[in-house]
């Protein structure tokens, strides 16, 4: 049996103006609707919360499903928008210039590994975007790349203290380069280092990346 349900008018909060009198009606098991409710938050600003990053992940995979698709009104430069893993894991990608990228992030509880700690499967992965758009960036436009190796050092325990990674390119050639980057906290201290190998793709080996 599902119960309750309820019915919510958009808040203004979330860019309806007070006047905007259409509503959703949502349908929850029980059990949800409880575990929904706490201190902080009612149900229906939690369930606007998650609305509101599912759209903006939906967002970014429609942004880059249509990158190549060669109609300019839609055409995505991936180095000006956020890609989908960076919405879906929460991070940032704040600029990206000549070769150099940075990528900013505040790590919750759902990024814990099973001792508390940041997973280091996500300090990979938001040093392998920093760097894959630092490499990105010096190549042209009919080129891409992928990333060969990846090189981590955890140097500290994160809990959920903000992020920033700065990669930079190191050295390329024509067509293999090295990149870098350091992941530090709120006290520029050194979270992470990891350098990774990257080769630049051309011709049909760029086809569909
Ligand atoms: C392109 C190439 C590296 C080579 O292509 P081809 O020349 O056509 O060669 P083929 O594939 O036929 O392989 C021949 C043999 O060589 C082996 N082998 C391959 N690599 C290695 C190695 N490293 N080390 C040692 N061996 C290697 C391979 O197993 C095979 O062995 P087999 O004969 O079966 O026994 C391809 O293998 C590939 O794509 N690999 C996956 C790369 C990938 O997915 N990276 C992650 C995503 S990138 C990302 O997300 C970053 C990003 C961040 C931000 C923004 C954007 C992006």
């Amino acid at each position: 049996m599902h119960e309750p349900i309820f019915t919510w008018y958009l808040p203004q909060q979330y860019g309806v103006n007070d006047t905007d009198t259409r509503s959703v009606e949502v349908e929850l098991p029980t059990d949800v609707y409880r575990q929904l409710a706490d201190d902080d938050k009612t149900v229906a600003d939690t369930i606007a919360s998650l609305a509101t990053d599912r759209v903006q992940l939906q967002r970014s995979i429609n942004a880059y499903s249509n990158r190549d698709d060669g109609d300019a009104e839609t055409d995505t430069n991936p180095l000006e928008t956020n890609p989908p893993i960076a919405e879906l894991l929460g991070f940032q990608l704040e600029s990206v210039d000549d070769g150099e990228a940075v990528v900013t992030f505040e790590p919750g509880p759902e990024h814990a590994n099973p001792m508390g700690t940041l997973h280091g499967g996500v300090l990979c992965d938001i040093g392998d975007l920093a760097m894959g758009a630092a490499y990105a960036s010096t190549l042209a436009d009919d080129e891409s790349f992928t990333t060969l190796e990846l090189d981590v050092k955890f140097r500290r325990p994160v809990w959920e203290e903000p992020l920033t990674a700065t990669a930079q390119v190191m050295d390329a050639g024509r067509t293999v380069g090295l990149v870098t980057c350091d992941i530090t906290g709120p006290e520029e201290e050194l979270v992470a280092h990891l350098q990774s190998t990257c080769l630049t793709l051309r011709g049909d080996s760029a086809e569909g990346r």
